[in-house]
């Protein structure tokens, strides 16, 4: 509670003593380091505070992300779930370096995305981020085989120098995929799910540190989309990337270890699954819900559990030993 404290009231000779006014420069130094993100974590591949974009169209603005935080641990394979327009592709785009925030902080593997340059961007594409898109079609030029396709962000980064690593890395990577019988084929000779496998190849080859995806398992049916979130998991399990996948379809969201949920440009709640093993070897899923706390300490709550309990304008908040427990507010004035 923060009460007001008996004090001096201020008197006249307390009163800061006009001074020179600090420069235009001066105000933009102590604003610009005010906004600076925090020093890099090493633990996150991904964090973004208070991340706001706001899109302008014919004079009308529209609010995609309204102050979201979300912290993703390196190596974590998490999906992200919203209903449409909930902001979900706007984050991944800011993620792959496709569009810039307005405001807030953004940091990808140490790397901060409001502070970029143009050039700096083109590599972070490059090099940073592996990204998938829901359209298989769009993912691979279809006029080079599926290798071929693995081989080009390769060449691109280092030129044709390295022939002979690159040739070992695509072969690498079919295998990891499961795909290395269809290394000679073009895209219009795979299936759906086949051509996300080759796509999953070509964001992996230059080995970013994070790999987006958006509905990847959008245009499939649901067997091909087990095998391809299959894919994501030996992914991740064998290469350590850290996967971020955006998704409608609940079974996908079921098959990963965290799902956080948006909601109006927030993250507003994540499921976290661990899996325990017993003595005899039989594995039980265990599923927890939890709301996002913020650095200011604002929660928010499920708005089923709010209205089971009439909770509205405030509740009464108790400390424990080892929670805080909300009551409703049985305040009568
Ligand atoms: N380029 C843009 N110009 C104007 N408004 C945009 C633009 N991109 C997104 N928006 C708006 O921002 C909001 C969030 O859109 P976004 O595409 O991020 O949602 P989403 O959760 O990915 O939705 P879906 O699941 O349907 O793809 C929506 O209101 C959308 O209309």
């Amino acid at each position: 509670m923060n009460t007001p404290q008996p004090g001096p009231h201020p008197t006249p000779q307390d009163s800061p003593q006009p001074g020179p006014q600090p420069s235009l420069d001066e105000l933009r130094r102590r604003a610009l380091a005010a906004a600076a993100p925090r020093a890099a974590d090493g633990d996150h591949a991904i964090t973004c505070e208070r991340l706001v974009r706001i899109f302008s169209t014919d004079g009308i603005e529209v609010q995609a992300l309204q102050g979201l935080d979300l912290t993703v641990d390196r190596g974590d394979l998490i999906a992200l779930v919203g209903a449409s327009g909930s902001g979900k592709s706007t984050l991944l785009n800011i993620l792959a370096g496709l569009d810039a925030p307005t405001a807030g902080t953004a940091t990808v593997d140490g790397h901060d995305l409001l502070t970029m340059t143009a050039k700096q961007r083109l590599h972070y594409r490059r090099d940073t981020v592996g990204f998938i898109w829901q359209q298989t079609a769009r993912n691979l030029l279809p006029f080079l085989t599926a290798a071929q396709n693995i081989a080009l962000p390769l060449q691109l980064a280092t030129g044709h120098r390295a022939a002979r690593r690159h040739r070992s890395r695509v072969d690498e990577l079919l295998e990891t995929l499961g795909i290395t019988d269809l290394a000679h084929r073009r895209p219009a000779q795979l299936s759906g799910g086949q051509q996300q496998r080759v796509a999953i190849a070509v964001a992996l080859a230059n080995d970013p540190a994070v790999l987006l995806a958006d509905e990847p398992t959008g245009e499939l049916d649901s067997d091909t989309a087990a095998a391809i979130f299959d894919a994501f998991r030996t992914v991740n399990r064998e290469l350590a990337t850290t996967i971020v996948i955006v998704t409608h379809d609940p079974m996908v969201a079921g098959e990963v270890r965290r799902t956080v949920a948006i909601r109006d440009g927030r993250t507003s709640t994540e499921v976290i699954r661990r899996t325990h093993t017993d003595e005899h070897g039989t594995e039980t899923v265990h599923e927890r819900e939890y709301v996002m706390l913020d650095r200011t300490g604002r929660v928010q709550l499920p708005a089923a559990f709010l209205a089971a309990l009439g909770m509205r304008h405030r509740v009464a908040a108790d400390l424990a030993a080892d929670h805080i427990a909300l009551h409703p507010d049985d305040h009568t004035p």
